[in-house]
C-alpha cells in the first residue's frame, strides 16, 4: 500500500536554520520504515534504492545538529558537478560491525579510503559498494546524486527543501573526521551546537538490524515426480547485513589466506586449486572446519565430510561473521554453522548443478562477495555448453548479500552458479550433521549459545 502523503506537520526550512539531532533522527527512522514504498521509490532505480536506505541509516545514527547552509534549487546542479570530486555531506560515520567489532581493537578505524566509499557509495565500484538488490539498469553518478538529493526528499513537499548538499553536520571538535582538517563547512557558530552524543552500541545495532531486507517469497512452481510444488520454497535473500568495509575485510582474508595456501602454509586439503583444463572447470577453494569431498578422491573416500582429514579451524572472523548471520536472524539458533567453503570463482569460473550434501543440516547460507552473479534453481537444469546451467528459476546475488537455502530451494531444486562475468567470492556457511564431524574437530567456544538480536522495538519494526 503506498504511503499516505499529508500536508499536516510541513515544516520549512530556510538557510542557517539549526534543525535538532533528535528530530533528524527521528525522521530519517520514520523514512526508513517507508523507505519501499513505491510511491518513496518512483524515479530510483534499483541501484539508488539502497544507497538512499544506506544514507538515511547513516542519518538516523548521527549524533548533533544539523544546520541547512544554502537551498536545494542552488546547490542541485553544485551537488551534480562536484559529486565525483568531494563527499556531499560531512557525516559522522556510524560505528560499523556494531555487535563486535571485526578488528581486536574497537576504535580501530579504517583507512579514509575505505571510509570515502562508505560515504560516497556512488563514487565506488559497484563491486564494493553499499549492499544492493538486484541491479537492473546502471546509473551514472550525478544522476544518483541527482535523484537522492533532490527528487527523494522533495516529492509533494515544496517547501521542504532537504538535500544531502545542503547538510553540514559537526563533527566532534568541529573536524572533517577523514583527514583530521578543519571541515570547510563548518564555521564557528556550529561550535556552539550540542552535542546529544553517540548513540549506545545496542540501538546503532537495532539499527542496523532493521536496514536488513528479507526476500523470502520465491516461487518457482514445477511438477516434481507427479505433484505441483514450489521448488524455490524455502530460499531467502537477505541484504544489507554487512557493510561495505565489513566486506572488504572479508575478501581481505580470504586473499590472504589464498596467499598462504599458494606458499603451502595451510594444511593439505585446506586449500585447492584444480587444474583448469577447459572453460567452466576448476575454482579455488578453501575449507574450514571438515574437509569435504565433492567426489570420490584418491583414497576412494566417497562424496562427503572425511572423518580423518583435518582442514585448518574457523579463523576468528569467519566465527564473528556467523555469529552476525545467527544474531541477525538470517540462520537460526538452532543450526549455527561450524564449517565453510570459500568458492573463488576466477571470470568464467562456475560451479555446477548440485544439491548440497546431506552431511550438512539445513539450513545453510552463501554469502556473496566482489561481483553480482546469477544462481539458477530447478528440480532439473540444463547443462548448455561449458559453464552453461540454465534453470526456471534465476536469482541474481547482489554483492554483500546472504542467500539461505531451506526446504525445497535446498533438497529438491538443484542449484548452479552459471560461468560468472567476472571475479567473485562466496562463502557458504554449513553445519554439520553432528554424526558426521571429523576426529579430532574442537568445537569453537564462541559459536556455542549463540543468541539472535532481540528486538526491543524501541527504533522501528523488523520487515
Ligand atoms: O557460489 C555460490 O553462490 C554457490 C556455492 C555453492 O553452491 C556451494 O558451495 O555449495
Ligand atoms: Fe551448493
Amino acid at each position: 500500500m503506498a504511503v499516505q502523503n499529508s500536508d499536516e506537520g510541513r515544516i520549512n526550512v530556510c538557510e542557517g536554520d539549526m534543525i535538532p539531532g533528535p528530530k533528524i533522527r527521528e525522521a530519517a527512522k520514520l523514512l526508513l520504515q517507508v523507505v519501499d514504498d513505491p510511491e518513496m521509490l518512483a524515479g530510483l532505480c534499483t541501484h539508488c534504492t539502497p544507497i538512499l536506505r544506506e544514507r538515511l541509516l547513516q542519518l538516523s545514527l548521527t549524533s548533533g545538529d544539523f544546520r541547512i547552509v544554502n537551498n536545494a534549487k542552488e546547490t542541485s546542479t553544485e551537488a551534480k558537478s562536484s559529486v565525483c570530486k568531494a563527499s556531499p555531506v560531512i557525516v559522522e560515520k556510524p560505528k560499523l560491525w556494531s555487535e563486535e567489532s571485526f578488528s581486536s581493537s574497537e576504535e580501530d578505524e579504517e583507512p579514509s579510503s575505505s571510509r570515502d566509499c562508505e560515504e560516497l557509495a556512488v563514487e565506488c565500484d559497484p563491486a564494493v559498494s553499499a549492499p544492493q538488490n538486484t541491479h537492473i539498469g546502471v546509473c551514472k553518478p550525478e544522476i544518483v546524486q541527482e535523484t537522492v538529493t533532490t527528487r527523494a526528499f522533495k516529492t509533494e513537499k515544496e517547501n521542504m527543501q532537504f538535500a544531502w548538499a545542503n547538510v553540514a553536520l559537526p563533527s566532534p571538535g568541529g573536524k572533517d573526521d577523514r583527514n583530521g582538517a578543519p571541515s570547510p563547512r563548518i564555521g564557528k557558530e556550529m561550535k556552539e551546537v550540542k552535542d546529544p552524543g553517540p548513540l549506545s552500541r545496542e540501538i546503532r545495532e537495532e539499527l542496523r538490524f532493521h536496514a536488513v531486507r528479507r526476500k523470502k517469497d520465491f516461487q518457482c512452481i514445477e511438477w516434481v515426480r507427479g505433484t505441483r510444488m514450489n521448488v524455490a520454497a524455502g530460499l531467502e535473500l537477505h541484504t544489507g547485513v554487512f557493510s561495505t568495509v565489513e566486506q572488504k575485510r572479508l575478501v581481505q582474508l580470504v586473499e590472504e589466506f589464498q596467499e598462504k595456501g599458494r606458499n603451502r602454509l595451510l594444511r593439505e586439503r585446506t586449500y585447492s586449486e584444480p587444474r583448469k583444463w577447459m572453460r567452466g572447470k576448476g575454482r579455488v577453494t578453501i575449507q574450514f572446519g571438515c574437509c569435504y569431498n565433492y567426489a570420490v578422491d584418491k583414497k576412494r573416500n566417497p562424496p562427503g565430510i572425511i572423518y580423518d582429514e583435518m582442514v585448518d579451524p574457523l579463523p576468528d572472523l569467519l566465527r564473528k561473521t556467523i555469529r552476525r548471520l545467527v544474531r541477525w536472524h538470517v540462520l537460526p539458533p538452532t543450526c549455527v554453522p561450524d564449517s565453510c567453503i570459500i568458492n573463488i570463482y576466477d571470470e568464467g569460473d562456475c560451479i555446477p548443478p548440485h544439491i548440497d550434501h546431506h552431511d550438512f543440516v539445513r539450513p545453510f547460507c552463501t554469502l556473496s562477495l566482489l561481483s553480482e552473479c546469477n544462481i539458477v534453481f530447478g528440480s532439473e537444469l540444463k547443462i548448455a555448453g561449458p559453464g552453461e546451467f540454465e534453470g526456471p528459476l534465476v536469482v541474481p546475488l547482489p554483492v554483500g548479500s546472504v542467500l539461505v537455502l531451506n526446504g525445497n530451494g535446498a533438497d529438491v531444486a538443484k542449484h548452479a552458479v552459471p560461468a560468472v562475468p567476472t571475479k567473485r567470492i562466496s562463502i557458504t556457511f554449513r553445519k554439520m550433521d553432528p554424526k558426521k564431524v571429523p576426529k579430532g574437530y574442537v568445537h569453537p567456544k564462541d559459536l556455542e549459545n549463540v543468541a539472535p538480536f532481540e528486538v526491543t522495538g524501541t527504533v522501528g519494526h523488523p520487515r
